[in-house]
Parts: structure tokens; C-alpha cells; sequence
């Protein structure tokens, strides 16, 4: 019997034993550092001469690992493993399937630091973010799983006499799976096994600055007792490879989360039925969002600047659910700006690896170009103040950035920046406030902080946004607590870790039998 779904618990770094055990882990993927991995196609490996090179943010120099890289002749070869596997895959029973996915789960709780370590090293996320990753990684493998055994038998319908009426799920096809580098092991991990326990085949191309983490969770899989070519690994360019495989007849659906403008191009090109392809492609499109926290005037104002900063620079402010916008009603704009740029000041910046850093580098060097960009912007269109500094020497380093009075229409309250910048706009009153937090064209997620009932009312109904949260901050939903997922250009609506995200994965059969 399952046991009743609760999330996984977060890691107390305040117990030695638990610091102990992560230097331990760090120390091993250290001493992995540097290796080569290959494709995974129908349970091959294929070494390619071209290769993606990964290397640690936070010390350029450091190459994390040297992965294969797939052409558009591998990814055809991918697609017929693919194909080829779902004949047997889609008829596996759901609970096989399911099983897989707990055993897999256990494997990385097992492993839950070194997994935590690689995205350390790959990503440049600092401790207490690494172990969220992996948290939720974990999380995603638990709630599937159940998920599937709830939704394995169909819905009942009514039937009449003489009749008798079944409704139930049957499995797409073949996914193509195109994750971020942002959660380079939750997201990715819950994109590829909501596809996998819902009875469909995936392609899974990882983002390019964090492939090895994904490598490592393929391996995972397999050691669960995943059947070869049920699962297929290639990372590639997303113009050559992703382009290939949105635009291929035999993909069925596709499941990408990443920014605005690719969802847009993905979304766009599977709309084009191509020669021989006999359905209308699915879309699952997570995308980015320009979040805001509102404060209202009867709030807890040191709740508020606390909410503001962890939720603008957690990971570097590259999370789409991160603080961006900060919207103060003008009666505690003052207090609550001084007091977020006191806490900005106090902020440990630096290596990842060590245990007191809170912020690390962005991700790579385009990143870091785009983030020191939008910093000049804001200068011309508000008043800086704090941080605006970067230094990309060793690492991809931006100080936490702190602008005040910019106005909602300016560009940093329009744009994803996706990194450590907030933008402060004043409102004359609530009803402003809600005004200005509307004004874009994303709508993921939004916090408020009030103690006003009516007005936390009004913003239940009014602030559009998929992830709402009252007096916390906008970033940290947890799977099957908070489902994820926006509105508008955010994305297809989709809330992964939520109740329906697998139907997204699945097509209704009814069928009916006269007796
Ligand atoms: N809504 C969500 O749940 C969510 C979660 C995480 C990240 N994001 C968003 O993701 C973005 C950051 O991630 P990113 O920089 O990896 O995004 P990105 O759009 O640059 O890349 C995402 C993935 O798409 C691939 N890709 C690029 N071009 C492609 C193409 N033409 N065809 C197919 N695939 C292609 C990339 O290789 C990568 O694997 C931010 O905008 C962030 O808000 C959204
Ligand atoms: N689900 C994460 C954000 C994922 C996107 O980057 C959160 O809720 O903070």
C-alpha cells in the first residue's frame, strides 16, 4: 500500500551531522568533475565528437563535464527508439510505471546530496537552494506516482440498462521533453516523468549549461528498471535539435518550460501539421513571468522587506517565479525601501560551494551581458540603490541590485531580466497597487502583504496571477501544496505538481458496450 503523499522534507544545515554530510557529497562530485558523458538512445550510449561543455559558474575554469551532443541524424534515431518503445511502454500497467517512479525517488533520497552537490557545481545554486532542487525533484517522483494510480482506472460515467459506459485515460505518444537550466533537476525531472508514468515515450533534451545533472538522473531512472528506448537522452542545440524534433510528425506532444520567446517559436511551429503526421501536437508551455510583491499600508512591513529579498534573490533572482517588482502603497514606500536596502547590504554574495554564501553567480556569460544591460537600463529609468555592480573575472557575479521609483510602463518592470534585480514602484493606494502588478503581459506569480482582509479579498480576485500568495513571499510553491503555473504569456496554464497536470499527458477514451 502507498503511503499518503507528504512533500520531502528541506535539510536543517543548522545540524553538523547535516553540514557534514553535504561537504562529504561535494567533495565526491568534486572528484567526478571533468568526465565525459555520452547520449542514451533506445539504452545505447553514443559518444559524439561534438561536445557540450559544462562548466561550474561560480569558476569558469572548472569544467563540471564534457556531454555528447546530439545532430538532427541522432534525433531521428532517438524519435524511432522512441516509437519503437512506446508499443510496449504505453501498454505497461500504470502501477509498473508508478513503481518505477517511487523507486526512483528512493534512489535520489538516498543520494540527495550529491545531487544537491552536482547542482552546486552546475548550476551555482547555494546549498539551501540545491537541496530545494532536489527536494522537489523527489517530490515530483512521489506525487506522480500517485497521481497515475488515482487516475489508472478512468472516471466512472452513467450508463442505462443494457448498456454499460467506461471513460478512461490512454497515453499520447512520443514526448519531447525541453527543460531549463534554471532547476536543472526538478523541472526537468517532473517534466520527464509526468511524460513517462502517464504511459508515453520521451526525448529528453536538457538545457546546454546543465546537461550532467540530467545524465545522472537518466542513469537513475534506468537503475529503477525503466526499459531502454523508453527514456532517450540528447542534448543539443535547441535551433538544430529542438527545432528538428517540435517540427517532426511522430512527436505528439511537447513539453517545454523555459522563456517567453522560445515557447512562443515552439507553440507557433507544432500549430504546422507536416507530411505524414496524423495529430494536432499538444503543448505544455511553462514560461517566464515579471512577478510582484505588494505591500499594503496595514502590513507587516518587516515581513514585507524580508519577503522582497529572498524572493528578488534566491538563486540570483533566476527563478520565473522570482520578486522583480516591488509595489509599495505610498504611506510605507519609505520604510519599506529603506529597510530592503539595509537587508540587500547585509547579503553574503559569493562561491556556492560554501555553506554562509545566500547568493551566487548567474549562469553563464550571455546571462550575465543581458543582467548588466537591464542594470544600465534601470539607471536612466530609476534611481539605484544598491548594488549595480558585476564581476564576471572567475565567476558570473552580479551584486544584489536594488532600484526605487521607476514607473510600472519603464522596461525593468516590464522585461524578464532573470537575475538579482528589483524594480520599487510607488502606488497612491491598493487599488494602484493591484493596477501596476497587472501591468504585463506575464501573470505567474504574485504575493500580497496586508492585514487588510478586504483588500487580500479583492486581491484573490483581481490580481491575475497563477501562483497567489498572501503575507509570504512569491517564490518556493511545493509540488501537491502549491501547484505551479501561470496565466497569460507565463505559459499554457498547465500547474505542474497539481491535481490535473497528468491529464495534460494523456487523451480520454470512452468506450461502449450494448449487452
Ligand atoms: N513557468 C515556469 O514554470 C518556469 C520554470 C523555470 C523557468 N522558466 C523560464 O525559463 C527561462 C529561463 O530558462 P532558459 O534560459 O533555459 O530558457 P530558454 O528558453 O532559453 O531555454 C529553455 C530550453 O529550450 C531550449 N531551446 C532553445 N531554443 C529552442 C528551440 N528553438 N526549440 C526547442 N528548444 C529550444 C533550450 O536549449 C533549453 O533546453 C526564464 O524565462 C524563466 O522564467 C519558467
Ligand atoms: N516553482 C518555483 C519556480 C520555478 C521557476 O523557475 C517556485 O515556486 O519558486
Amino acid at each position: 500500500m502507498v503511503q499518503p503523499y507528504r512533500h520531502e522534507p528541506l535539510t536543517d544545515f543548522t545540524v553538523e551531522a547535516n553540514r557534514d554530510a553535504f561537504l562529504v557529497a561535494l567533495k565526491k562530485v568534486e572528484s567526478e568533475l571533468g568526465r565525459d558523458y555520452p547520449l542514451v538512445i533506445g539504452g545505447e550510449r553514443i559518444m559524439t565528437e561534438d561536445k557540450i561543455t559544462s562548466i561550474n559558474p561560480a569558476n569558469k575554469a572548472e569544467v563540471v563535464g564534457r556531454v555528447a551532443k546530439a545532430n538532427q541524424e541522432l534525433a531521428e534515431r532517438a524519435m524511432k527508439a522512441a516509437d519503437e518503445a512506446f508499443r510496449t511502454w504505453s501498454r505497461t500497467s500504470p502501477e509498473a510505471r508508478a513503481d518505477i517512479l517511487f523507486r526512483a525517488a528512493a534512489i535520489v533520497r538516498r543520494r540527495k546530496h550529491e545531487f544537491s552537490a552536482w547542482l552546486v557545481k552546475e548550476a551555482g545554486k547555494p546549498w539551501r537552494e540545491a537541496d530545494a532542487d532536489t527536494a522537489e525533484a523527489i517530490d515530483f517522483m512521489e506525487y506522480y506516482g500517485r497521481q497515475m494510480l488515482k487516475l489508472k482506472d478512468g472516471i466512472p460515467v452513467e450508463s442505462r440498462p443494457g448498456e454499460t459506459n467506461r471513460f478512461f485515460y490512454i497515453p499520447l505518444g512520443v514526448g519531447v521533453v525541453i527543460s531549463p537550466w534554471n532547476f536543472p533537476f526538478a523541472i526537468m525531472a517532473g517534466t520527464t516523468v509526468a511524460s513517462l508514468v502517464t504511459g508515453n515515450t520521451v526525448l529528453l533534451k536538457p538545457a546546454s549549461a546543465t546537461p550532467v545533472v540530467a545524465y545522472k538522473f537518466v542513469e537513475v531512472l534506468e537503475e529503477a528498471g525503466l526499459p531502454a528506448g523508453v527514456l532517450n537522452y540528447i542534448p543539443g542545440s535547441g535551433a538544430e535539435v529542438g527545432d528538428y524534433l517540435v517540427d517532426h510528425p511522430r512527436t505528439r506532444f511537447i513539453s517545454f518550460t523555459g522563456s517567453r520567446d522560445v515557447g512562443i517559436r515552439i507553440y507557433e511551429r507544432a500549430a504546422k501539421v507536416h507530411p505524414g503526421q496524423i495529430w494536432l501536437k499538444r503543448v505544455i508551455a511553462e514560461m517566464g513571468g515579471k512577478d510582484a510583491i505588494v505591500v499594503d499600508k496595514e502590513a507587516d512591513l518587516e515581513l514585507a522587506a524580508q519577503s522582497i529579498v529572498a524572493s528578488a534573490f534566491g538563486f540570483s533572482g533566476q527563478k520565473c517565479s522570482a520578486c522583480s517588482r516591488a509595489i509599495i502603497v505610498e504611506d510605507v514606500y519609505d520604510q519599506v525601501l529603506s529597510r530592503v536596502v539595509e537587508l540587500t547590504k547585509q547579503l553574503n554574495v559569493g562561491d556556492p560551494a560554501e555553506q554562509a554564501t545566500f547568493m551566487g553567480p548567474v549562469i553563464d556569460q550571455n546571462a550575465y551581458n543581458k543582467i548588466m544591460e537591464y542594470i544600465e537600463i534601470g539607471k536612466q529609468e530609476g534611481r539605484l540603490m544598491t548594488g549595480g555592480e558585476g564581476d564576471d573575472a572567475k565567476g558570473f557575479f552580479i551584486q544584489p541590485t536594488v532600484f526605487a521609483d521607476v514607473d510600472p510602463n519603464a522596461r525593468i518592470m516590464q522585461e524578464e531580466i532573470f537575475g538579482p534585480v528589483v524594480a520599487f514602484a510607488k502606488a497612491r493606494d491598493f487599488d494602484h497597487a493591484l493596477e501596476i502588478a497587472n501591468n504585463t503581459e506575464y501573470g505567474l506569480t504574485g504575493a500580497v502583504i496586508s492585514r487588510n482582509r478586504a483588500n487580500l479579498e479583492k486581491a484573490r480576485q483581481e490580481f491575475h496571477v497563477g501562483n497567489l500568495y498572501f503575507n509570504r513571499g512569491c517564490t518556493g510553491a511545493i509540488v501537491g501544496y502549491q501547484p505551479f503555473g501561470g496565466f497569460n504569456m507565463s505559459g499554457t496554464d498547465s500547474k505542474a505538481g497539481g491535481p490535473d497536470y497528468l491529464l495534460l499527458h494523456m487523451q480520454a477514451k470512452t468506450v461502449s458496450e450494448m449487452f
